[in-house]
This record gives structure tokens, C-alpha cells and sequence, in this order.
């Protein structure tokens, strides 16, 4: 701890206090340019610069969750471009952060309405031949949602639409982001140190390598809740009580309650940081460290980046590991990673979404993983990243492994 500590102090403690006074939101005279630290630290250090997100209207925020504690207070910051190494500081105070200024192009929401608006037939013939959930197309109908995942390999010719600027203008965003990401890690690698010297905290082969990273488009309708497919089930003959008619003769339409709306369930990403783009309306929920929620709409011209998994295994502390040492290898610089979800507001609109994943190949090793044989005998193991996040899927709970919120578990396959 005492490494970061001392860093800290010297990059970050002189321009701002431990635990910061909340901020006050920003007037309307004020919007977009909030400043995070007082003038006279800007003066000395220009570069530490925090805007708030503009203020937002009440009518950005799903009426269908309890976020009744969302204020607006609850504003995520945003980081220009060209103030990049405040990222490692700002992901151990955030969930999440917009990013201003980037060279990134226009995002590619309309290949994501192309790509999953396209007949049947053309979806079905995009579907991964082993039915990978992270490659090609799947749907999550009882959640109204569809996604559509890149493949990288091949140069992105497989598993996609037969079109050239289709395979262009989504091969450039994903090659694009990816290296916006990987330079995103580099700042971590310069802010962490140990014992004065600069500390790895992400592996070359992840800023490398594009490993098993993906970019998916989704899509969230209320029509891909209807389900027309499922036959419906008839009523059975009413003895005396004609309650049991309305209640079955509505099985095969969406329920009118905030649980049937189209949703991704609360979920961490598993790869290192996610790149996230979406149409409005929005109702995209992101959660701090202290359960905390804020709403995360899009804001023209910026991103939103989010942490997953694997940057709380690169920044725990020093010699300890999450997966074995579990809540005793977090530290203040541990960046947790970001539970996430998606609830649309009422009203029958549709959102389309575009988010790009960085992820070190699977059989990457994480962690000697320390394993008790049946004689008793503890032997290392090697966990790779694939298997990590396998395993994640399979332990009730560990969807959201920070906060544990069994009730919300759900989310996706690696
Ligand atoms: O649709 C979104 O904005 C979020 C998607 C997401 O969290 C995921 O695919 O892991
Ligand atoms: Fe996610």
C-alpha cells in the first residue's frame, strides 16, 4: 500500500483532498464546465481538470427502477482526451467516466439498426456454428434484447453482413477503440509504482495484442419481448372464476410491469475496460463501490468507459490476488469493476447500443491458483482468464462478484 500511497500523494494529493467535499451540481450557467478542483490548483496544474456531466433532466431517468436515491449530484465526470493519465485516480473514485475529445469516429449505431433489424433469415445465417454468445448473433428474447458480436479474426469477414461499408465503418470502430483502450492502460502502467519504480499493473500482451477482445451491438425493443413464435396457450375452461381467463390469456404478451421491460441484468464485464456507446433513451445504471447509482445516458461526441474484471486483478495490491486473496487484495488504488445494467423507460421505444471490450486472449494465465487435492496436498494451478470467467458464470452471485446481488445476477457468457 505504501507504494501508491506515496504516489498518490505526490500526483494527486496536493490537488485534492482524500475524500473530496461532495461536489455541487452544476448550475445551468455552469453546464458542462464544472471544475472538479478549486482554480488556484489549476493555476499551479492545468492539467487537472474534471468536468461533470452537463446537467440532466429528470425525464433521462427510468421511472421503471428504484432510483429514487439518483439525484442530480450523481454525475459522472468527464476527461478530455488530452488528460488521460487522471483515468487510474478517477476509476478508484468512479464507476465510469465520459471521455471528450477522443480521435475515435462517429459511432456506429446505424450498423448496429442495420445488422439487427435484418430479416430472420439473414440473423439466423449469423449465428456462430457452435453458438458462441460472443461471437455473431444471439438473443436474449424474455429480456427483449438481440446483440451482434465482431469477430476480429479474418480480418471481420466472418459472421457478418455481406457489405462493404458495413464490414468498413465496423472494422475501423472496433480497431479504433481497442487502441484507445490499450493507451488507456498505458496511463495505469505510469501512475502505479513500487518502491519508487514503475509497476506493470497491465501486461504488455493485453496492451499488444487485441486477444479475445470483441466490440457487440445490441438492441432493445419491446418487440423482441412479444415473442410471436410462442404459441399461445389457451385459457383453461373457467369453473367459477373468471380472474384465471385474464391472467393466462396475457402469457404471450409482454407483462406491464417494470420487469418485463427490455433489460440487461446487472452484470461486470469480464475483460479489462468496455468502450460504450447507445442511442437514448437510455437507462443505463452504473453502480459505485458504496451502491451508489448513476445514470449513464449518452452524451454527444463522448464515450463511456467502465472496468471490468480483469483491472481489479491488474491493480490489486501488490503480491495478493483477487481470485485467491479475494476483498483482502483490494487497496485504495484497486479499480473495482463497474456493476452495470440496462432497464428501458416505459414508453415502447427502442436503444441501440454499440460496446467495445477489451480482453486478453483466453488461455492468458491470471493467477497460480492454489487448489486442495483430495489427499490435501495444496498445489498451484494456473487459472486463465477464460476459465475465470467461466467460473464466474457458474457461481450464483458472482455475475456481480463485488456487490453480490444475487437478485439482480444474470449477464453474459464470456
Ligand atoms: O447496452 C449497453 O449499453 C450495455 C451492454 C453490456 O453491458 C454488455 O453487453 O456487457
Ligand atoms: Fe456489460
Amino acid at each position: 500500500m505504501a507504494w501508491l500511497t506515496t504516489h498518490l500523494k505526490t500526483l494527486f494529493a496536493s490537488k485534492k483532498p482524500k475524500n473530496p467535499p461532495k461536489r455541487k451540481p452544476p448550475t445551468r450557467e455552469e453546464k458542462g464546465k464544472f471544475r472538479a478542483t478549486d482554480d488556484d490548483d489549476n493555476a499551479a496544474s492545468p492539467n487537472y481538470n474534471i468536468q461533470s456531466s452537463p446537467k440532466r433532466s429528470n425525464s433521462n431517468r427510468s421511472s421503471s427502477t428504484n432510483s429514487s436515491d439518483i439525484t442530480d449530484s450523481d454525475l459522472l465526470p468527464i476527461i478530455h482526451y488530452e488528460e488521460l493519465h487522471l483515468i487510474p485516480q478517477i476509476l478508484t473514485q468512479y464507476p465510469a467516466f465520459y471521455l471528450v475529445g477522443h480521435p475515435l469516429p462517429r459511432p456506429p449505431l446505424p450498423q448496429a439498426k442495420q445488422i439487427l433489424t435484418s430479416p430472420d433469415s439473414v440473423k439466423r445465417s449469423l449465428i456462430h456454428p457452435r453458438k458462441s454468445t460472443v461471437r455473431g448473433y444471439n438473443h436474449a428474447k424474455p429480456s427483449g434484447r438481440e446483440w451482434w458480436d465482431y469477430t476480429p479474426d479474418n480480418g471481420g469477414t466472418l459472421l457478418t453482413l455481406d457489405d462493404e461499408s458495413f464490414r468498413h465503418v465496423t472494422r475501423e470502430y472496433f480497431e479504433k477503440s481497442i487502441a484507445l483502450l490499450q493507451k488507456i492502460c498505458g496511463e495505469f502502467n505510469t501512475t502505479y509504482t513500487e518502491n519508487g519504480d514503475k509497476r506493470m499493473v497491465v501486461p504488455t500482451e493485453v496492451m499488444n495484442d487485441i486477444g479475445f477482445s470483441t466490440m457487440r451491438y445490441l438492441r432493445y425493443s419491446p418487440t423482441i419481448l412479444e415473442r410471436p413464435n410462442v404459441p399461445k396457450v389457451e385459457p383453461p375452461v373457467a369453473s367459477s372464476s373468471s380472474s384465471s381467463h385474464s391472467a393466462s390469456s396475457s402469457s404471450s404478451k409482454p407483462k406491464e410491469d417494470g420487469y418485463s421491460l427490455p433489460r440487461m441484468e446487472a452484470h461486470t464485464d469480464h475483460g479489462v475496460l468496455t468502450l460504450m456507446t447507445a442511442t437514448e433513451p437510455s437507462g443505463l445504471y452504473v453502480w459505485d463501490r458504496n451502491g451508489k447509482i448513476f445514470s449513464a445516458p449518452p452524451i454527444e461526441n463522448t464515450v463511456l468507459v467502465i472496468a471490468g474484471d480483469l483491472m481489479s486483478h491488474f491493480t490489486a495490491l501488490e503480491g495478493k490476488s483477487i481470485i485467491d486473496d479475494g476483498k483482502h487484495a483490494i487497496g485504495e488504488g484497486t479499480v473495482l469493476p463497474t456493476v452495470h445494467a440496462v432497464v428501458l423507460p416505459k414508453g415502447g421505444a427502442e436503444r441501440y447500443s454499440v460496446a467495445v471490450f477489451l480482453r486478453p486472449k483466453r488461455d492468458m494465465v491470471v493467477s497460480k491458483h492454489r487448489v486442495r487435492k483430495e489427499s490435501g496436498e495444496i498445489v498451484e494451478q494456473d487459472m486463465t482468464f477464460g476459465r475465470w470467467a467461466e467460473e464466474k458464470g457458474q457461481i450464483r452471485g458472482r455475475r456481480c462478484w463485488m456487490v453480490g446481488q444475487e437478485r439482480l445476477s444474470g449477464g453474459q457468457e464470456l
